[in-house]
């Protein structure tokens, strides 16, 4: 199958989330690309895109400044968001900076660990997967409030920090970070079945 996943490439771990979808298009999608978005007329004709982690509030400010606000929210292709890009799909951020796509229908908390488990490293049990997961937090977020067509697919005692819906999955920590391919190709199965 013939397609695209492409990376909002304003601001983050762009080069990581390139490499991360690369390697899981893999030889399950050899005719797939992966190409980096800095503009609005790049959006069209993707199936999908990740939303990288980084600083929501500076992504934020560039998503405006590029005009891509409203074509993002309208984006028909499945949304992969980690980290930062967990606070940019929400519908309801603590932090007024922060202007969200509201793409799915959660509130999210930034910087939700507090200063000792800032940045931390566990393994979690996420719905869908076999096995826990080796998690990377670095200044994560949290979901406070998942709305009714929103599954939950992981949690910890700060919150929730793996949510899907619809061909939309969001996550607290980095799995482009850690190796593991699972939530990647969950995404892409979840996105072409
Ligand atoms: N690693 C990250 O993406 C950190 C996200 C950051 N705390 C924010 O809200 O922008």
């Amino acid at each position: 199958m013939a397609g695209k996943i492409g990376v909002l490439a304003l601001q983050g771990d762009v080069s990581e989330h390139i490499a991360a979808f690369g390697r899981a298009l893999g030889t399950d999608y050899p005719e797939m690309v992966v190409v980096p978005v800095r503009r609005a007329e790049q959006l069209a004709g993707l199936d999908a895109i990740a939303l990288p982690g980084g600083e929501s509030t500076t992504i934020s400010r560039l998503i405006e400044k590029n005009g891509m606000h409203r074509p993002l929210a309208e984006f028909e292709g499945g949304i992969f968001a980690t980290c930062a890009g967990m606070v940019l799909v929400a519908s309801e951020v603590d932090d007024p900076r922060v202007h969200p796509l509201g793409v799915m229908d959660i509130r999210v908390e930034r910087n939700a660990f507090g200063r000792q488990a800032a940045s931390h490293e566990s393994y979690i049990e996420i719905l869908g997967l076999g096995e826990p997961f080796h998690a990377v937090f670095i200044r994560a977020p949290v979901v406070s409030r998942a709305g009714l067509g929103v599954a939950v697919l992981a949690r910890t005692p700060q919150g929730i920090v793996a949510v899907r819906q619809g061909r939309h999955m969001a996550f607290s920590f980095h799995p482009e970070l850690s190796g593991d391919l699972r939530l990647h190709r969950l995404f892409l199965e979840n996105l072409f079945r």
